[in-house]
């Protein structure tokens, strides 16, 4: 009985009920609905380019993550605004393989960061594809621009979807941005 309750109070006063709503934007091919089923399912899923969104609540200790997996081709990018009211946190998702559209992933990055909805939340990049990576995590910084974001809360974090590889370290520093 004294178990019982004293799991009713933890339940009512916990933090579980914090319901976060992710962003998860980047380039056509970056990774994002893969990344997306393997947070949720914990499996590699056979993707098609999405045309429109796939929304997937992912748990991560004590909060719900609403991950939106946004559509990144070129003509879709433009309806990305939409989905930035009440979003707490972006999620960008760059491929680290492909070296030569790097500037546009910068471009768009900047775009979304100049957008007045998206001031101050944080934003985890993660660099997708390390098994297949073709530049440095320092150089792949530096093309991004992230120097000349400080005053932004980000964080660059290499992770691999197919191996689930820094995806944890990604999530736990998310975390740590809502801690309270
Ligand atoms: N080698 C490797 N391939 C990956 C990785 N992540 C995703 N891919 C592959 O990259 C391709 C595109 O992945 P998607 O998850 O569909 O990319 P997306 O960002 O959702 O693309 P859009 O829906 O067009 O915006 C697929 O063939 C994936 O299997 C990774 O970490 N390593």
């Amino acid at each position: 009985m004294g178990l019982s309750i004293s799991k009713l109070l933890e339940n009512l006063f916990s933090s579980t009920n914090k319901k976060l709503k992710i962003l998860m934007l980047g380039l056509d091919g970056a990774g994002k609905t893969s990344l997306l089923y393997k947070m949720k399912l914990n499996q590699n899923v056979m993707t098609v380019p999405t045309i429109g969104f796939n929304m997937e609540t992912v748990q991560y200790k004590n909060i719900k993550f609403n991950i939106w997996d946004i559509g990144g081709q070129d003509k879709i990018r433009i309806l990305w605004k939409h989905y930035y009211p009440c979003a707490s946190a972006i999620i960008f998702v760059v491929d680290s393989s492909d070296v030569e559209r790097l500037s546009i992933a910068k471009y768009t990055l900047f775009q979304v960061l100049n957008e007045q909805e998206t001031f101050g939340i944080p934003v985890l990049i993660f660099a997708n594809k390390i098994d297949v990576s073709q530049i440095a995590f320092n150089e792949l910084s530096g093309k991004l621009g992230l120097h000349e974001l400080q005053n932004r809360k980000i964080h660059l974090q290499q992770c691999c979807a197919l191996t689930g590889e820094g995806m944890f370290e990604g999530f736990e520093w998310l975390n740590q941005q809502f801690k309270n």
